[in-house]
């Protein structure tokens, strides 16, 4: 992960707070079943011994065809606001969402980039450095669902090889109901599942599950970033596990507990 220091600012607003893990959208295709913080990070937040994560930006990128509604999901959240005419995204754009994670400030950098293949190269060069890869597809169109195993590919081969988590995301759930979107839906998750992703299906025009969905993005970052943190600290003591996801220090290694065994973005249910 690349983040780059941040000043701190005024109050985040009251729903960019998250206190407790914010819940998958389906067991069927998600990153980790469990519903709270780890141990470590709880410990950490409540003694407020998590480094510089608070000062640091994450940086989040969504990838997916054109007309799909990356800008406008992006703008859903960060705005609250929904354009129904088209303006196409040229090269790249950014927001930076704020949020207080267990009491701890914590910064997304979402970067918007565009789906028309005249812009694709601009838009690669923002690749690098993703601590999440957001991939989005029209849930009303299956190209765009077939597409997104190519935006991810492209998208991973900027970074380093299981550093990302990985969402699908299909758009426009406001279009679609009953049979069709069981059907869509259920596409998707096989997918999600083959690409190691956590599957949502989201509505810009509606708002239905955006703020869910990014909570969840934020959390899993953050928790993440701060387990990174306290392994990168010079640690004079072993340590072994307690049997309940906490450590206890032992003579001359580095903290390694189960959940954190495997790279974090390779799904884990
Ligand atoms: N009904 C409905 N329309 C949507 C939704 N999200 C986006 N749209 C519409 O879909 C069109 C494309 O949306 P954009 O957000 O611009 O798509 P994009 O993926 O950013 O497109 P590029 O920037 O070209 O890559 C616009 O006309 C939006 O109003 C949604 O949730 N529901
Ligand atoms: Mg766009």
């Amino acid at each position: 992960m690349r983040s780059s220091l941040t000043p701190l600012g005024p109050p985040v607003s009251r729903d960019r707070i998250i206190t407790s893990f914010p819940k998958w959208y389906t067991p069927d295709a998600c990153l980790q079943l469990k519903e709270h913080f780890h141990g470590q990070v709880s410990t950490a937040c409540q003694r407020r011994n998590t480094g510089t994560v608070g000062l640091k930006l994450s940086k989040v990128v969504v990838v997916g065809d054109l007309y799909v509604g990356k800008t406008s999901l992006i703008h859903r959240f960060c705005k609250n606001v929904f354009d129904r005419d088209y303006k196409a995204t040229i090269g790249v754009d950014f927001e930076i969402e704020r949020f207080e994670i267990a009491g701890i400030p914590f910064s997304l950098q979402i970067w918007d980039t565009a789906g028309q293949e005249k812009f694709k190269c601009i838009a690669s060069a923002y690749y690098r450095g993703a601590q999440v890869i957001i991939t989005a597809f029209d849930l009303t169109d299956v190209q765009t669902l077939e597409h997104t195993r190519q935006w991810l590919e492209d998208a991973l081969r900027e970074n380093e090889a299981g550093t990302c988590f990985i969402f699908l995301v299909g758009t426009k759930k406001d279009l679609m109901s009953g049979a069709a979107c069981e059907q869509a839906e259920a596409e998707a998750v096989h997918l999600a599942n083959e690409m190691q992703a956590e599957y949502w299906s989201v509505s810009a025009k509606t708002g239905e599950n955006v703020k869910a969905f990014f909570s969840r993005v934020a959390a899993l970052a953050f928790e993440q970033s701060v387990l990174q943190d306290l392994e990168k600290r010079p640690s004079s003591r072993p340590q072994v596990s307690d049997g309940n996801g906490d450590l206890i220090q032992i003579e001359g290694h580095s903290p390694k507990t189960q959940e954190n065994k495997r790279p974090p973005g390779l799904g884990c249910c």
